[in-house]
């Protein structure tokens, strides 16, 4: 950390400022609370009163409209706004960070760690992370990639706190973090959109809503846990329960026959290019 902070304010290591007090940030701060980060060492900017207050009541962190309130002492900054609004958020806090030489941490899709350090003036430490709503439980799994102006007590700072959040990978080479985010960034809603679509065509088997609701929601509760912890892979376990000639077959054989993996394919494909144009569009 800088030794430049400005002599009224300490500036905190251990003091985490969240810009932007939303979906993610929420699922995040949950996290952090759930496992222990006192809530006073968490700051949250964010303009929408009614966000601002819900953040306090749930979590008893520190919320404030202006981002520069909660950034003043701490050591590393979440940023955690739409990436449409990123730079125009960058340009806002870019003289603190001159001053205060933060760890600045992304959650957002596309924008790049060259574009982060550069709206925040150059020579900062980014770190660009990728996580997903399961934070919220704990269930999580983030991306993540420091440029090399990250130190490794810093490194080690943003593993902690995304750990809250579940599982962390760090990745290499950055191009594939839009590959991070289309697969398990985006994830979480393929895996509802799923949960949808065999509730209603449940329904249309005539099975009452609440009980093609729960047999949907508990069979993909099963089969994740089922993926995560019986070490086997995604075919076996198919393989498993697909019964030579029976209904599961059937099933298959219908997704199959209707390009389910092209779909798959084209789907991920679409979002990973999304994360490139974001980054090209909000420069
Ligand atoms: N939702 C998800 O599953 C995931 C999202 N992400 C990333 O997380 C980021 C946030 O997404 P999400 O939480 O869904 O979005 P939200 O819109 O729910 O949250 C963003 C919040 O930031 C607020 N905001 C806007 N400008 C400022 C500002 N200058 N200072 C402080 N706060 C501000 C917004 O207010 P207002 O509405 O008034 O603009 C909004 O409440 C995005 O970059 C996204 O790519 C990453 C992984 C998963
Ligand atoms: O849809 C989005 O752009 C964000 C990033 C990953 C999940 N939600």
């Amino acid at each position: 950390m800088s030794a430049a902070s400005s002599e009224s304010t300490a500036v905190s290591p251990a003091t985490i400022a969240f810009i932007g007090g939303g979906n993610m940030a929420r699922s995040l701060i949950a996290g952090l609370v759930a496992r222990g980060t006192a809530p006073a060492s968490i700051r949250v900017a964010e303009p929408v009163e009614a966000l601002r207050d819900s953040l306090r009541a749930d979590y008893g962190v520190v919320t404030v409209a202006d981002a520069a309130e909660a950034i003043a002492d701490a050591g590393v900054w979440v940023f955690a706004v739409k990436p449409q609004v990123m730079r125009t958020v960058c340009d806002a806090v870019a003289a603190t960070a001159a001053e205060t030489d933060p760890l600045a941490v992304s959650i957002a899709a596309g924008i790049t760690s060259a574009q982060l350090d550069r709206w925040l003036g150059g020579d900062r430490a980014v770190v660009r992370t990728m996580p997903n709503t399961p934070a919220l439980l704990g269930a999580g799994i983030t991306g993540l990639f420091a440029n090399p102006r990250v130190s490794d007590a810093q490194r080690d700072a943003a593993e902690r706190i995304l750990a809250t959040a579940g599982e962390t990978v760090w990745i290499d080479d950055e191009a594939l973090m839009d590959a991070v985010t289309a697969v398990s960034g985006s994830g979480p809603a393929y895996a509802f959109l799923l949960a949808e679509a065999m509730q209603a065509a449940g329904q249309a088997q005539g099975l009452p809503e609440d009980t093609a609701r729960t047999l949907a929601a508990q069979t993909l509760l099963g089969a994740a846990r089922m993926l995560v912890e019986s070490g086997e892979t995604a075919e076996v376990l198919r393989k498993r329960v697909t019964s030579p000639g029976g209904t599961t077959q059937a099933a298959i054989e219908t997704f199959e026959a209707g390009g389910f993996r092209a779909l798959v394919d084209a789907a991920i494909t679409a979002a990973t290019r999304r994360g490139r144009e974001l980054s090209a569009a909000n420069d």
